[in-house]
């Protein structure tokens, strides 16, 4: 039997981040990957799909402005697009990441990790054999999602694209139908399209990312159209075909025939064949944890979740963030040493809470921190939203020809900080991070006005919120 101080299962970025934390705290830490070291993040999800969607992005933006658009005489060059994704997933293989995991002073063990009881592990090994670690202190869990396909009848004889095909397809599909609304589906219809495929974008609710204030939704569906995706909003898939081409029956009547589908309709918790029942939990379920990440369905705080397997925010930044503080906080309990559980606190994911970043990679990108407007009412708060067309200011102006952005910040009338910031716009990636120091710095509103953005840039933006928040 293999005894460490911490056992984590999924070496994706969260278990790397949680494990590195936890060694760097004085504990030997065993990981157990069943697949490939680095995650969904590096060879699924973020990286590939980021690779694909930064050619359109340059491309787009180069078109933008006169001058440099007149030199813009073709469309992406698909096969080098496809060629250089693969170079950013290092060819689905996971030496570099083993390097700097093993470099780190972290035990790697391969095969598929499964709960055995209070604080084992039973490991089934590549050659069909079993190892069970045990763990002095804690065993975490990493293990993040897999997609959610519906059950519709004939979806498995399609063969439809999951984000795992969509992010790693070697070809370019002639027609592509993308069933879904929120991240995945808009990226992917994004990417897909500039490669050239005719993209179909079958939305079952009145909106694209329902997460985000509205006006994102509409700015990116608008973004989509434009570029020659067809985005139908209010229709369901009810049965699938597959001959030759693939067949989709649509509830209102009609058919959408295309030679892939994607569904991008979310994910499920990877709890399902994890053992969790052997330690009271039901499978297929999110690992409820507190905020020093101990589930709060297990006894006696050895066992911890962090990332998108518990459920609190389905983005390798948080996870990687909740790695960080969940790692310290085991080290920390097992060295006896005093937590810090206030609020923002180092022992506690306060931002899981008040400061979630999110950049969306479309045309136009969207990008939002925090509580939307609709959001901080159902919570309470007495908030004004502050709304500015990005495209008046100067920076924008220079930034492309014509830009279209929207931006709005919802500030608490009590305190006078802000709660949430969403930018809309071509190029806003890169502005978030000031509006996520905003947020979760909970900055006053008196201060940030001696925070001068440089003219001509689109962060003067923040200038014209402050301006029209005072009036
Ligand atoms: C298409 C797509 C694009 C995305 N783009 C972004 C983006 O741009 N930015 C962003 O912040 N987020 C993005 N996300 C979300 C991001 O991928 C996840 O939030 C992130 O991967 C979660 O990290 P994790 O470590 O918690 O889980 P994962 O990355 O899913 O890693 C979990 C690991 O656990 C392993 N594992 C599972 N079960 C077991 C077991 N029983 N035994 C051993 N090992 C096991 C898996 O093999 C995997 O390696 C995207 C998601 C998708 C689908
Ligand atoms: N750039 C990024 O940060 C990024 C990129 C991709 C994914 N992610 C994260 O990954 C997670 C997963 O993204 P996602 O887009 O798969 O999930 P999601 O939950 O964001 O969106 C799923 C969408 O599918 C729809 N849907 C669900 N079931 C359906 C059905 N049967 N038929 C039609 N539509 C259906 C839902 O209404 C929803 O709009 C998200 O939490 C997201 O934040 C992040």
């Amino acid at each position: 039997m293999d005894e460490f101080d911490v056992v984590v299962v999924g070496a994706g970025p969260t278990g790397e981040n949680l494990a590195e934390r936890a060694h760097a705290g004085g504990l030997s830490v065993a990981v157990v990957e069943a697949e490939l070291v680095g995650g969904e993040c590096s060879y699924w999800a973020c990286m590939p799909s980021k690779a694909l969607l930064r050619p359109a992005a340059a491309l787009a933006d180069a078109r933008r402005v006169a001058g440099s658009r007149e030199a813009v005489t073709g469309p992406l060059d698909a096969a080098e697009v496809l060629k250089r994704r693969d170079g950013f997933t290092s060819n689905w293989k996971d030496d570099g990441q083993v390097k700097w995991l093993e470099g780190a002073g972290l035990v790697l063990v391969r095969g598929r990790g499964r709960l055995d009881g209070p604080k084992r592990v039973a490991v089934e090994t590549p050659d069909g054999g079993q190892r069970v670690l045990t763990a002095r202190h804690a065993v975490a869990v990493c293990t993040g999602t897999r997609a959610a396909l519906p059950d519709l009848p004939g979806l498995a004889e399609v063969r439809p694209w999951t984000s795992r095909e969509a992010t790693a397809s070697k070809q370019v599909p002639p027609r592509l139908a993308v069933v879904g609304g929120g991240v995945v589906a808009c990226e992917m219809a994004t990417a897909w399209r500039a490669l050239g495929s005719e993209v179909v974008l079958l939305v079952r609710g009145s909106r694209l990312l329902p997460r985000m204030e509205p006006f994102a939704g509409e700015l990116v569906a608008g973004g989509l159209r434009e570029s020659g995706v067809d985005v139908r909003f209010g229709v369901s898939v009810t049965e699938a075909r597959r001959d030759g081409e693939v067949t989709l029956t649509l509830d209102g009547g009609g058919t959408v025939t295309a030679d892939e589908v994607l569904f991008a309709t979310g994910r499920v918790p990877a709890t399902e064949d994890l053992g969790v029942e052997t330690v009271g939990l039901e499978p297929g379920r999110p690992i409820e944890v507190d905020s020093t990440g101990r589930a709060t369905g297990v006894a006696d705080g050895w066992l911890y979740a962090a990332g998108d397997v518990n459920g609190r925010a389905l983005l390798t930044h948080q996870g990687k963030y909740q790695g960080r503080i969940f790692g310290t906080a085991i080290a920390d309990r097992a060295a006896g040493r005093e937590l810090d559980t206030a609020d923002w606190g180092r022992s506690v994911a306060t931002a899981d809470e008040r400061g979630v970043p999110q950049v969306v990679f479309t045309d136009p990108e969207a990008a939002s921190v925090g509580l939307t407007l609709a959001e901080a009412e159902r919570a309470g708060h007495r908030v004004r939203a502050v709304d500015y067309a990005i495209g008046d200011v100067a920076g924008a102006a220079l930034y492309a020809d014509g830009y279209q952005g929207q931006a709005r910040a919802v500030v608490d009338l009590d305190r006078e900080t802000l709660l949430g910031v969403t930018f809309v716009g071509p190029g806003v990636a890169e502005l978030l991070h000031s509006a996520t120091i905003a947020v979760t710095a909970e900055v006053p509103l008196s201060r940030l006005w001696h925070a001068v953005p440089s003219y001509p840039t689109l962060s003067e933006v923040w200038l014209r919120l402050l301006e029209t928040y005072r009036g």
